[in-house]
């Protein structure tokens, strides 16, 4: 099936017609500077501990969206000299799951739809967003975006996804390895 190239949005991710819009919680934005910070420093995405990880800085916000940014570092290589496209698919999981903090209720990954625009060379500095499109019970809509040569530059990177909210005892709760 094809589909319009102004979203990567499958009928899975995208909202339904009972979707309410999102709205920013006013703790959650409080804490979003220091979100870093709350969650821990392992984090793969944004974690300062993390060797070779994405080291993603969050840097602004407006309503539920999400900018943030990193730099691609030869770790992070897939083909010559350009990033991995899974490293990439892990960036928008950490902006996306950034925009979904701002609801503030804790959310996972359901289901996450990457599309690939351009190759990201090793090097670049990726420009981050995230924003959501609605909610609807345990279910949130998201889209995330990465761009190259600016905060406004081309798209090298979309994400569709489906964030499903769970329990504090998701994170406590100790499964089988
Ligand atoms: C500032 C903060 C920055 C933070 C950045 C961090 C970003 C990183 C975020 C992550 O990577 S989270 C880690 C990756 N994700 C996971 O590990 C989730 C693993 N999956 C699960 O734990 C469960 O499958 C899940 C909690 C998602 C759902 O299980 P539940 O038993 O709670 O719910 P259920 O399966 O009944 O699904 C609830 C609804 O969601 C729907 N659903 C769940 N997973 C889906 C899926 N994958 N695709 C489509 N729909 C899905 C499901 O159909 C259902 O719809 P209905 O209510 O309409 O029946």
């Amino acid at each position: 099936m094809s589909r319009p190239r102004s979203t990567p949005a499958s009928p899975i991710t995208t909202p339904p017609s009972t979707a309410t819009a999102p709205v920013a919680d006013a703790a959650a934005v409080q804490d979003f500077i220091a979100a870093g910070e709350i969650l821990g420093s392992a984090c793969f995405g944004c974690g300062p501990d993390v060797p070779h990880g994405l080291h993603i800085q969050r840097t602004g916000r407006d309503g539920t969206t999400a900018f943030a940014e990193f730099t691609v570092i030869p770790e992070h290589q897939g083909a010559p000299g350009l990033a991995h496209g899974g490293l990439l698919a892990t960036a928008m999981d950490e902006i996306l799951g950034t925009s979904a903090w701002l609801l503030g209720r804790r959310y996972v990954t359901g289901r996450l739809e990457t599309d690939y625009l351009a190759p990201v060379p090793v090097g670049s500095l990726v420009h981050l967003r995230s924003w959501c499109k609605g909610v609807d019970g345990r279910k949130a809509y998201l889209e995330a975006e990465g761009r190259l040569g600016g905060p406004d530059g081309r798209v090298a990177v979309r994400a569709a996804a489906l964030f499903i909210e769970v329990p504090l005892e998701h994170f406590t709760a100790k499964g089988t390895p």
